[in-house]
């Protein structure tokens, strides 16, 4: 039977018999044909029903919203040939006789990422491997990873929010990390595919709900911290204590840790493998803060030709020195990142700066990461960018700051049912640094979408008085304005030539979650549509607009990339 949802899988396998399974990893056998264990085989696991195909093992997990024991049935009817859950799970089944055997465990869930990389001969072994965590420029460190490694002349594989690439073949992602049994399989599929490297972003949640149990990363990288995602974790500290775990031996062999904040300081004093810091420090002193304690410092950062030149230097003096075309100073730090672990893997410099010279310097497109949808002079410029926390969207907006002549406008919201508490400090961040603010939607989700701006909209107020009343005054705009494509339109309608639109915290998001409803909406074809509106009012020999949809969204299937749902 073929899965409904897309997801690599590898065509060949090791095909290992149920005896073997609960023999290597200690599972009692209950259910229907237990006693014929040496018999069944099974080529793949899944813990999601949806994805199950013919001769699988179906792993039942206890989760938030329902025991994947409730599955089971289905999962069968799917081709699955075993269960392996929790105890909880096993009594599910024997009540509703499940006609396989089901092999029980106290965990697993811990178990899920070693079972299925067993199963599928330890793919990761046979990959060049490198994770990337930390609250900021996951994403886009891990594009800049792949995009050095190609530059090497590796066929390489990438996992992450955006995508899930083998080589050529790409599925969009549910999930930033997937989960350990699709993961197990994606690595598999790039091992068919003749993929050489690995460069998967790691998530907090992944960290905690065990969806990188089983694979050893070669090289992790640790970017920032800053709040996000408590509504999770709880508090800080937690969230923290979840990322350092990928810098333990049962995730990674080595580590890079920028050093920028206090949370890399603490992150290089809790790893348990060998660490290498990088400081790249803030704009104004790159290189010199600080950068004789770091292993690997950036210095001479300066304007180039089609982005930013930065050196980067290890303190024994080995250099590497090259460009990247991604903006802003926290870019830098991305792509210097980037190249740190390329190197800790054991890559020479100076064949890393000459592939760099080649490849015409750090290039990488990355969806809905500073993604400029339009330049002066005919029309403003207009920023895509995916920020969606505190402290990722005062870097945006200082980053955009200085090739700024005009005004700085910042559209923008807050996720609902997601953590409340950066709501107001979104508002004021936004408000310290640009001129004008429209307070629109994000994802609401369940949330009332004008209750979310409502606990924004204090932030932004109270920081507006603040600079209104300062020794050099500063006179921000603050508006709210609903739906978010009438954000968009209205604000790009209105900005002069000079001025600098950035569209925040969507990205490369084409679903907009609405009180459980999926809409179609994407930042870049809203801005393209306001901008071709903004060219048919300014003259008749302008190209036509496209109707935009801001005022009729379009009911579309469930899918969200940024805050999926099985
Ligand atoms: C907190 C969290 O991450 N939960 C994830 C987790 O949910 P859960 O364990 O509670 O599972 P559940 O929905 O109760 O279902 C129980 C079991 O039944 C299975 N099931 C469920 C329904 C069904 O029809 N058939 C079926 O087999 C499920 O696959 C699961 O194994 O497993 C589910 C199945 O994979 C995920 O959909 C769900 O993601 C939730 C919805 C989610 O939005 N997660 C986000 C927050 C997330 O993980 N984000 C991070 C990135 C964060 C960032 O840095 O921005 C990520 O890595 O993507
Ligand atoms: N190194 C960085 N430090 C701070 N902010 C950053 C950094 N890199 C990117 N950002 C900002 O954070 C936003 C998200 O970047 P990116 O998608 O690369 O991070 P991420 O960690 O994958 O995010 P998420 O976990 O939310 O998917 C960007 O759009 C940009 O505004």
């Amino acid at each position: 039977m073929t899965s409904p949802i897309d997801r690599f899988r590898p065509v060949a396998s090791a095909h290992r018999t149920l005896q073997e399974l609960a023999a290597r990893f200690d599972l009692e056998v209950r259910g229907a044909g237990a006693d014929r264990t040496g018999h069944v085989e099974i080529g793949s696991v899944a813990s999601d029903d949806r994805t199950v195909g013919e001769g699988e093992l179906f792993v039942a997990l206890p989760g938030a919203r329902a025991h994947g024991a409730a599955f089971a049935g289905a999962a069968v009817a799917r081709g699955a040939r075993a269960v392996l859950t929790d105890p909880a799970g096993a009594a599910l089944l024997a009540d509703a006789a499940v006609a396989v055997p089901v092999l029980v465990a106290a965990d697993p869930r811990e178990l899920l990422g070693p079972v299925a990389a067993w199963v599928y001969g330890e793919p990761a072994e046979r990959l060049t491997t490198f994770g990337v965590t930390g609250t900021n420029g996951k994403t886009t460190t891990t594009y800049l990873v792949d995009h050095v490694l190609r530059a090497l002349g590796w066929k390489t594989g990438l996992v992450g929010t955006v995508e899930t690439r083998s080589g050529d073949r790409v599925l969009a992602s549910r999930l930033t990390t997937p989960e350990a049994a699709d993961l197990q399989a994606v690595l598999a599929t790039m091992v068919e595919d003749e993929v050489r490297t690995l460069a998967m972003e790691v998530s907090s949640h992944a960290l905690a709900l065990h969806r990188v149990d089983g694979l050893v990363f070669d090289v992790v990288g640790f970017t920032n911290l800053s709040q996000d995602h408590l509504d999770f974790h709880g508090d800080l500290q937690s969230y923290f204590e979840a990322k350092a775990t990928l810098f333990t031996q049962q995730h990674a062999r080595r580590g890079v840790v920028v050093v920028d904040d206090a949370w890399g300081e603490r992150m290089v004093g809790a790893a348990q493998v060998p660490v290498t810091t990088l400081r790249v420090g803030p704009a104004a002193d790159a290189g010199t803060t600080g950068a004789a304690t770091a292993d690997w410092s950036v210095a001479d950062v300066v304007p180039a030709p089609g982005g930013t030149a930065f050196t980067l230097r290890h303190r024994d003096g080995v250099q590497v020195r090259t460009t990247t075309s991604l903006p802003g100073h926290f870019n830098v730090a991305n792509a210097a990142l980037a190249l740190t672990m390329v190197l800790e893997a054991g890559t020479d410099p100076r064949d890393l700066e000459a592939a760099l010279d080649a490849a015409g310097g750090l290039t990488a497109a990355v969806p809905g990461r500073m993604e400029v949808v339009s330049e002066p002079p005919h029309a403003p410029r207009v920023v895509v960018d995916f920020a969606h926390n505190p402290d990722a969207l005062a870097l945006a907006i200082e980053a955009l700051r200085p090739t700024t002549t005009g005004r700085l406008v910042v559209v923008f919201g807050a996720t609902g049912d997601r953590d409340r508490g950066k709501r107001p400090t979104m508002g004021a961040v936004a408000v310290d640094g640009a001129d004008v603010v429209v307070v629109t939607d994000d994802d609401p989700h369940g949330e009332d979408p004008a209750a979310v701006r409502a606990e924004v909209l204090p932030g932004a107020h109270a920081a507006r008085d603040v600079a209104a009343a300062a020794p050099e005054p500063r006179h921000v705009v603050v508006s709210e304005v609903a739906p978010r494509a009438r954000a968009i339109h209205d604000s790009i309608l209105a900005a002069a030539p000079e001025d600098t639109v950035l569209v925040a915290g969507r990205g490369h998001e084409v679903w907009q979650e609405v009180a459980g409803v999926d809409l179609a909406l994407d930042d870049r074809v809203e801005a393209r549509a306001a901008l071709a509106a903004r060219a048919a009012r300014s003259g008749p020999s302008a190209p036509a607009a496209p109707p935009s949809r801001h005022d009729r969204p379009q009911t579309v299937q469930q899918h969200d990339p940024k805050e999926p749902h099985a």
